[in-house]
C-alpha cells in the first residue's frame, strides 16, 4: 500500500463509533485553563462517540490535551464547553461507571493486594463475602491469583500495574480510562502487559480509552486509533485499525514484521510529527 493512498483506505473510526446511544459521547468539548489574567485554550470542539465495547488508543504530541480530555471524561475536570454523555446521560462527576488506571499503580502500601482491590468495593458497600469473591476473580483475571496476600512492595512494577488494573475492573465500570499505564515498565514487562490487557479486553469487552505515546502500542492494542493535534487540542485522525484481530492467538512479533504494520507505523509517526511541527 503506497503511503499517499493509505489514508484513503482506512475506515473512518467516527462512522464505526456512531451506532446506537450506548457508550460514551463527547459533544463539542472545549477546555480553557485560566490563571489570573492569562488563559490557555487546550481543547476545542472535540466530538467523539465510542461504542460500549470500544478499544481506542489515543496518540498525540506532548501537551496536545490527551490527559485533560481523559480527566474530563472521568468527571474530574469540568469542560468549559460541551457535554460528556454515558449511555445518553450527562456525566459530570466521577462515579463507578468510569474506572481510571494511571502510569503508576498508586496502591495503598499498608494494604495487601487483595485488600487494595477490596477497598473500593468496601466504599461501594459490598458485603464482605462478595468483596472476597470479586477480589479473587479479578486477581485470577490479571494472573495474580497467588499474590493476594502480598503487600505492594513485594511486587514487581508489572505486577503492581496488573493489581491496579484488577482494582479498577473489580468495581465493574463500563468505561476504563488508561493514561499511559505501561510507560514506566521495561520493554519485556510492557509487552507481556499489552498481551494481558488484550486478553482481558477480549473477556470483558469494556470500553477502553487508552492514552499512549507509543505508536507500536497503539497499533498492537487499539481497535480504533485517534491522533490529536495541539493548539488547541483536537482530533485530526480517527480510524479503525486494520491490524486489529479479535482473537487471543496473536503474535506481536509477527504483526510487527508485516508490511502493513511498517507502513501504518510510519504513517502515524508522520502524522504525529506534522502535529508537532
Ligand atoms: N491544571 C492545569 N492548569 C493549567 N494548564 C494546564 C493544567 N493541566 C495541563 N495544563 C496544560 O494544558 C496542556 C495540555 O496538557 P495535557 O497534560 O492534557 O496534555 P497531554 O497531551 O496529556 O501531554 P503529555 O503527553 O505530555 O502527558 C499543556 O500545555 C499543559 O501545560
Amino acid at each position: 500500500m503506497a503511503m499517499h493512498s493509505l489514508h484513503h483506505q482506512l475506515e473512518s473510526g467516527a462512522e464505526h463509533g456512531a451506532e446506537g446511544r450506548n457508550g460514551i459521547s463527547l459533544e463539542g468539548i472545549d477546555l480553557t485553563y485560566s490563571q489570573g489574567s492569562s488563559s490557555l485554550e487546550v481543547l476545542k470542539g472535540i466530538d467523539l462517540r465510542l461504542q460500549p465495547d470500544e478499544f481506542v488508543c489515543v496518540l498525540g504530541p506532548s501537551g496536545c490535551g490527551k490527559s485533560s480530555l481523559l480527566h474530563i471524561i472521568a468527571g474530574y475536570l469540568p469542560p468549559t464547553g460541551g457535554t460528556v454523555r454515558i449511555s445518553g446521560k450527562a456525566h459530570t462527576e466521577p462515579d463507578a461507571q468510569v474506572g481510571v488506571v494511571f502510569q503508576h499503580a498508586n496502591l495503598f502500601p499498608w494494604l495487601t493486594i487483595a485488600g487494595n482491590i477490596e477497598f473500593g468495593l468496601k466504599m461501594a458497600k459490598l458485603p464482605r463475602t462478595e468483596r472476597r469473591k470479586r477480589a479473587a476473580t479479578y486477581l485470577e483475571l490479571v494472573g495474580l491469583a497467588q499474590a493476594g496476600a502480598l503487600l505492594p512492595h513485594q511486587l514487581s512494577g508489572g505486577m503492581k500495574q496488573r493489581a491496579a488494573i484488577a482494582r479498577t475492573l473489580a468495581t465493574d465500570p463500563s468505561i476504563v480510562l488508561m493514561d499511559e499505564p505501561f510507560s514506566a515498565l521495561d520493554a519485556l514487562t510492557r509487552e507481556s502487559m499489552q498481551l494481558h490487557l488484550r486478553s482481558i479486553w477480549l473477556k470483558t469487552r469494556k470500553c477502553v480509552f487508552f492514552i499512549t505515546h507509543d505508536v507500536d502500542e497503539a497499533l498492537l492494542l487499539g481497535r480504533r486509533i485517534l491522533i490529536m493535534q495541539p493548539g488547541p487540542g483536537r482530533i485530526v485522525q480517527d480510524f479503525v485499525n486494520p491490524l486489529f484481530q479479535e482473537t487471543e492467538e496473536v503474535s506481536f512479533n509477527r504483526i510487527r514484521s508485516e508490511r502493513e504494520f511498517i507502513e501504518l507505523r510510519s504513517f502515524l509517526i508522520s502524522q504525529i510529527a506534522q502535529a508537532h511541527a
